[in-house]
């Protein structure tokens, strides 16, 4: 055993291109989570949003809160260097026997603390939603001291995507600093799960830009890309995904951007916020039309911003909707002062002698832009285990898991990086919706505390696009299959798709998808109606099967 992590251990370090001397990890004081960001946690603190970890008590330790961290006004930092934190068991030498006498787990032990590995119980990998509801569980279910360890190559603690394409565009001036925006409802919310406060003590560690490069099953280590080797009990893979880059002879222009984190929010924002510019996006899934409304709707003639939505399918979110609504679509998204070029593929984007960049499609078009959005789509983040083999699904792509969410023992993966079986739908699929990163990150968490509860949840997903373009929907909702529709009979004839349900069938005419058009809290009927799996003898028969009534919950 020893021999083996030595090999191990060497295999892993010699992988490793630069090790850097300036780590994260002390062995008396962890403090992973330097909180030097004091105006953020400061207006997060004075945010209306209802924390959940703040204060929480477990196991006798109370996380540092916002009254703790921010209205003292001293950082995690400096607390941290104050506080003794007690050095994990695991990393202490376990007792004078010799090699000989030790066993398998007190050898394991001393090499640790030869080779300064840090254990945690819980190691997770990506600071995402999926990451986020999975530590909420932990920390619901564990309450036998803890110790998490959350490893994030971005810089920020774990936050919502959804509203970077929507919401956060209607705020007001302060948005990059505040980072608040309004909901649907007109309640005022922060993109952060939770405070940044709340990471950096001994429940609770969080390591910022660093990339897990690689996963040792059998000895339970994760490598970071600056050498360091950590032990866990159970680990989560919770990487997400990368978006998609095209090779443009501009590729590396910096105007030339992908888009998913805070900070392309941030950067794309102060640019466009400048005023005067021409933006280009390219994609026609739910980013690039997402991205496309909320720019021009809230800085359009506000700021003077044209924009040019480029795809090659014939309408936006054309995956998703049947021809005649993504045709409708399009056609709203026109009419609120968009470009949309459909049925065109972008050849090349070059950077031209005025400093502008310049996008050539295939038919032969070009039009001079200052900033292209890439948004075409994402590959699953299945880089992390090279010493250990995991399944990837050759079809759907992402870590093939089983009905608990185990990739192998001890490893447990959710969120968009997952490929799981699909009770509902008898197939198996991966979801890039958030709702399902919070359901699967759910269950890992659970099941990573010694329950065993397998994911037969539904997920469903949303998108806003217009004032007149927003749903919600649930189940396999992939256009290609036979649609069924039915619409509230519209009382403006300029208006013909305000309300309505599209039901996606299969061969056998059992209902696999349900997708309801401005017609909210109707998810649990649609779920019901999926579940019964009974074929449909006829399409008549669904015209009622969910209403198309206002209902609150
Ligand atoms: C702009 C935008 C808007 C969206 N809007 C909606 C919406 O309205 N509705 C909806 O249902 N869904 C929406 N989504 C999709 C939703 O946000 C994702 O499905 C969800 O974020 C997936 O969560 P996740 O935790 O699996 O992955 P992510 O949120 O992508 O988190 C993964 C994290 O892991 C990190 N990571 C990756 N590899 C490593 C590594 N090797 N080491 C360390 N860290 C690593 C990443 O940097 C990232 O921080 C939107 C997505 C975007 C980008
Ligand atoms: N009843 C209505 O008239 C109406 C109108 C618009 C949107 N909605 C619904 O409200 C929900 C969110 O709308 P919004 O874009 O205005 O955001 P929101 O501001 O209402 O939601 C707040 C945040 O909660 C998150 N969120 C919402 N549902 C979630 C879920 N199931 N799992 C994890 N996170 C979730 C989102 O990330 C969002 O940023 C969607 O279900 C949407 O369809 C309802
Ligand atoms: N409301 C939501 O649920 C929501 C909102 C935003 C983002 N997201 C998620 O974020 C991720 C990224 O979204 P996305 O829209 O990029 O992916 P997507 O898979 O929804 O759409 C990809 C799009 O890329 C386009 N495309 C492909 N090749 C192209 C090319 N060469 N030129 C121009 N366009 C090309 C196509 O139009 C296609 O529709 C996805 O996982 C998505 O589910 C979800």
């Amino acid at each position: 055993m020893l021999r083996n992590i030595i090999k191990h251990q060497s295999k892993f370090i010699k992988r490793t291109t630069s090790i850097n001397s300036n780590t994260v990890f002390g062995s008396a004081n962890r403090g992973f989570s330097s909180s030097n960001n004091r105006q953020q946690q400061q207006q997060q603190a004075n945010s209306n949003n209802n924390y959940k970890w703040n204060g929480t008590k477990i196991a006798g330790i109370t996380l540092l809160a916002t009254a703790a961290g921010l209205l003292g006004g001293i950082s995690l930092e400096e607390e941290q260097t104050k506080t003794d934190i007690p050095v994990e068991e695991s990393t202490t030498a376990p007792t004078n026997k010799k090699e000989s006498e030790m066993t398998e787990e007190e050898l394991r032990r001393a090499k640790d603390v030869e080779y300064g590995i840090e254990s945690f119980k819980y190691v997770i990998i990506g600071g995402g939603a999926a990451a986020y509801h999975a530590i909420d569980k932990i920390l619901e279910n564990d309450k036998n001291n803890p110790t998490i360890l959350i490893i994030s190559k971005e810089y920020n603690v774990p936050y919502q995507r959804p509203p970077l394409s929507k919401n956060l565009w209607a705020s007001g001036d302060n948005v990059v600093e505040d980072l608040e925006y309004s909901d649907w409802s007109g309640k005022k919310q922060n993109i952060f799960f939770e405070p940044e406060s709340v990471y950096g003590n001994e429940v609770l560690n969080f390591v910022r830009t660093l990339k897990v490069i690689d996963l040792h099953v059998d000895e339970r280590l994760v490598l970071l890309e600056d050498g360091k080797l950590i032990r866990y009990e159970k680990c989560l893979i919770a990487t997400g995904g990368e978006p998609r880059r095209l090779n443009f002879s501009a590729k590396n222009d910096p105007n030339v951007t992908t888009y998913r984190t805070v900070e392309d929010f941030k950067n794309l924002y102060n640019f466009v916020g400048e005023g005067n510019k021409h933006i280009t996006v390219l994609g026609g899934g739910f980013l690039g039309s997402e991205l496309t409304c909320a720019i021009s709707q809230n800085l359009g003639e506000k700021k003077n911003v044209k924009i040019t939505q480029v795809f090659p399918e014939s309408g936006v979110l054309s995956n998703v909707f049947p021809d005649y609504l993504s045709e409708h679509a399009t056609e709203e998204i026109k009419r609120s002062g968009v470009q949309v070029l459909n049925k065109k593929l972008v050849k090349d984007v070059e950077k031209a002698e005025s400093g502008k960049l310049v996008v050539k499609t295939d038919d032969g078009n070009q039009w001079e832009t200052d900033h292209v959005v890439v948004a075409v789509g994402i590959v699953p983040n299945t880089n992390v285990a090279n010493s250990t083999t995991l399944e990837i699904d050759p079809k759907n792509g992402g870590y093939v898991v089983n009905a608990e969410l185990q990739a192998r023992s001890n490893v447990y993966v959710a969120g968009d990086v997952a490929s799981y079986y699909d009770f509902s739908l008898n197939t198996r699929r991966r979801v890039e919706h958030i709702d399902h990163a919070r359901a699967t990150g759910e269950t890992a968490g659970k099941n990573m505390t010694g329950k065993s509860e397998p994911y037969t949840y539904q997920p469903f997903f949303w998108s806003d696009l217009t004032p007149g373009v927003g749903f919600e929907a649930v189940g396999n909702t992939d256009s290609k299959l036979k649609t069924f529709s039915v619409w509230e009979k519209p009382t403006d004839e300029q208006k013909p798709y305000n309300k309505g349900v599209i039901y996606y069938l299969n061969d056998n005419n059992v209902v696999v998808g349900v997708l309801c058009y401005g017609n909210y809290n109707k998810m649990a009927a649609a779920r019901s109606l999926i579940l019964k799996k009974k074929p449909v003898k006829d399409l008549n028969e669904l015209q009622h099967a969910i209403s198309l009534k206002e209902e609150h919950h």
